[in-house]
């Protein structure tokens, strides 16, 4: 509800608002008349997407909905999820960032160029909201597994964004999508004539380490406290060194991923019976993602009572030049020396194929921005050496996955353990109901950040992000685990944010570096009734705001300034 000196904000044009409600707010006669009930709404809503057999019109509709009509697209997303997730997210997200330009209708978020270093705190002054609690900042240098996309990726911030509203309860007006316009590598999108970002050339390390000093600061000083979530950076382990252990920030590639990955292995492990000591993963993938995910099992590893070194070694990386090694002959970027081999014996394996006949892994996980390197052969082999292989092919979108459900369970005659990136659909295989994973961080990054904000966190620790991690692997249900899954029901996002959400804080709590002193004391169930109490939940909206302007009782705001002219 807008204030009572300002026009109407988007959310105050919802049809589910009463004649009272419309007076105050002077909607009144800007929307049709009759009144309607949710369902009625969300019926409407439902043809329309109906109506549009591609997934980017839908997306598109969508796009729309949230820019006029804020609280029903979120009650629409949040009561549906498991269809609206797939649309508002990944895959079609992908979509609407490499077509983003060209579809531009409406601003969505703040962009930021370049050229406004020196000023950046005046560019923040013009975003509308006055509270702003999050931020999913991007550069768009490596969206999804889509390559740079510059000022394209605009989608991405926005759609992490809805997420933290529809599942974990964040007020969509506490939420800011930022795109950093620092260039783009991509020589096609500064020759499109619709491209609408700077045309120049992606600036230097040095130049945008300069540009994110200054937006650090500035973000904090207008929005202290703001929780700030680095997204789809090409390079983003400089930023997280500099700038985790002293602004309330997280890499969600790094970080997120390899909580929620953490989660589904831990399941994935159990179900193998396979002790931690013996199991071998290969990594397709060397980059953020697969250094962030493969760190945080190393973690786990080390608590089931590995030596760090013992941990480190049940890791085999691979990237474009192959198996990460000592002797390989190329400089290695700092981020993958960690995992770097020092027992092959003299020999490079330069081929996926090549190193999964040498490690025989246990585990093969897919962060290469690769669709279908995960070939019949291997799958098979998995399924060979295994009796259960644990097989997550998790680079985004679809056509980007490492395999599909259908081929990962087909090859290993039904035996996988499988999580992707993307959602597939479930496959019905002797009777039985085949669901599968989706290890996506989208299940753990809004508990983190809701977690973070109301334990007022001033920074988020290694524990807290290992938290997320375990809170989020003991939050299936008993039905869920007896069915053999890694994560629970999506329909449940929002149940299953609050308990990674609670997580969060206990760490935060431990860490001491909370500063919500109102619920340091509390025990579990009073902590679960707090963090709800606070979420923001759509379907409740209307007679939230319905119950607010009755309850005005000055005149001057009600029957003066607002309504006076009916
Ligand atoms: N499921 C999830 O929640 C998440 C999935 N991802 C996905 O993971 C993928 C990678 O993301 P980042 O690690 O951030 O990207 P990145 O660019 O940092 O890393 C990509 C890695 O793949 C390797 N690679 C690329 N092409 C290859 C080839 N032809 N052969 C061998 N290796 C190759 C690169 O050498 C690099 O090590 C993306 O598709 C992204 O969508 C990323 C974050 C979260
Ligand atoms: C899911 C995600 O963060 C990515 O694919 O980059
Ligand atoms: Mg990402």
């Amino acid at each position: 509800m807008s204030a009572a000196h300002l026009p109407p904000a988007p959310g105050d044009y919802d049809t589910s608002h009463s004649t009272t409600v419309r007076k105050y707010n002077r909607t009144y006669g800007l929307v049709p008349p009759a009144v309607e009930s949710l369902d009625v709404q969300a019926s409407r809503c439902l043809k329309q997407l109906e109506r549009r057999p591609q997934s980017i019109d839908k997306y598109l509709y969508l796009s729309s909905l949230r820019s006029t009509n804020v609280h029903l697209f979120y009650r629409l997303v949040s009561q549906h999820i498991k269809d609206m997730a797939p649309l508002i997210y990944t895959p079609t997200v992908g979509d609407g960032c490499l077509q983003w330009s060209h579809n531009y209708v409406q601003p969505e978020g703040l962009y930021i160029s370049y050229s406004d270093r020196g000023h950046i705190a005046s560019v923040l002054h013009n975003w509308p909201q006055v509270n702003v609690e999050i931020t999913v900042v991007t550069d768009g240098s490596r969206i999804l597994g889509l390559g740079d996309l510059g000022i394209n990726g605009m989608g991405i911030p926005v759609g992490k964004l809805s997420l933290y509203v529809a599942c974990a309860g964040i007020r969509p007006e506490a939420t800011l999508p930022l795109m950093l316009d620092l260039g783009t590598g991509n020589k096609s999108l500064r020759e499109d004539p619709l491209y609408m970002g700077s045309r120049r050339e992606k600036v230097s390390a040095q130049e945008e380490k300069e540009f994110l000093d200054e937006l650090m600061v500035a973000l904090t000083e207008k929005w202290p406290g703001i929780v700030i979530q680095f997204e789809d950076f090409k390079n983003p382990f400089p930023a997280l060194e500099t700038y985790g252990g002293k602004y309330t920030c997280f890499n969600d590639d790094i970080q997120g991923t390899g909580a929620v990955v953490l989660a589904g292995i831990i399941s994935a492990v159990k179900r193998t019976g396979v002790p931690v000591k013996d199991q071998r993963a290969v990594f397709f993938g060397a980059g953020s993602a697969g250094v962030g995910v493969a760190k945080q099992i190393v973690e786990y590893f080390m608590r089931e009572g590995l030596t760090e070194d013992e941990a480190r070694r049940c890791f085999w990386l691979v990237d474009t030049k192959g198996l990460v090694t000592n002797d390989r002959g190329d400089k290695l970027a700092e981020h993958k020396i960690y995992f770097s081999r020092d027992d092959n014996a003299g020999k490079q394996y330069k081929t996926l194929e090549e190193v999964v006949d040498h490690v025989r892994p246990t585990i093969l996980m897919g962060l290469s921005t690769i669709g279908g390197a995960f070939t019949p052969d291997m799958l098979t082999k998995m399924g060979q050496w295994n009796e259960h292989p644990i097989i997550f092919p998790l680079s985004n979108p679809s056509a980007n996955s490492e395999c599909t459900f259908e081929d990962a369970l087909k090859h290993t005659n039904y035996k996988a353990l499988f999580a992707s990136g993307s959602p597939f659909a479930s496959i019905e295989h002797d009777g039985k109901l085949e669901t599968p994973g989706q290890g996506n961080n989208m299940y753990v990054f809004p508990g983190i950040g809701l977690g973070t904000i109301l334990s007022k966190a001033t920074t988020i620790t290694q524990s807290m992000i290992y938290a997320s991690a375990t809170s989020l692997s003991t939050s299936l249900h008993p039905s869920e685990v007896s069915q053999g899954w890694l994560y629970p029901e999506l329909a449940r996002i929002r149940d299953v944010s609050v308990i990674v959400a609670m997580g969060v804080i206990k760490a935060a709590q431990e860490a001491g570096v909370d500063r919500e002193q109102s619920i340091k004391s509390m025990g579990n169930e009073e902590l679960e009734k707090w963090v709800r109490s606070k979420m923001y939940d759509p379907t409740t909206e209307t007679q939230r705001v319905e119950e607010e302007v009755q309850g005005l009782t000055d005149p001057s705001k009600w029957g003066g300034n607002r309504g006076s002219h009916l």
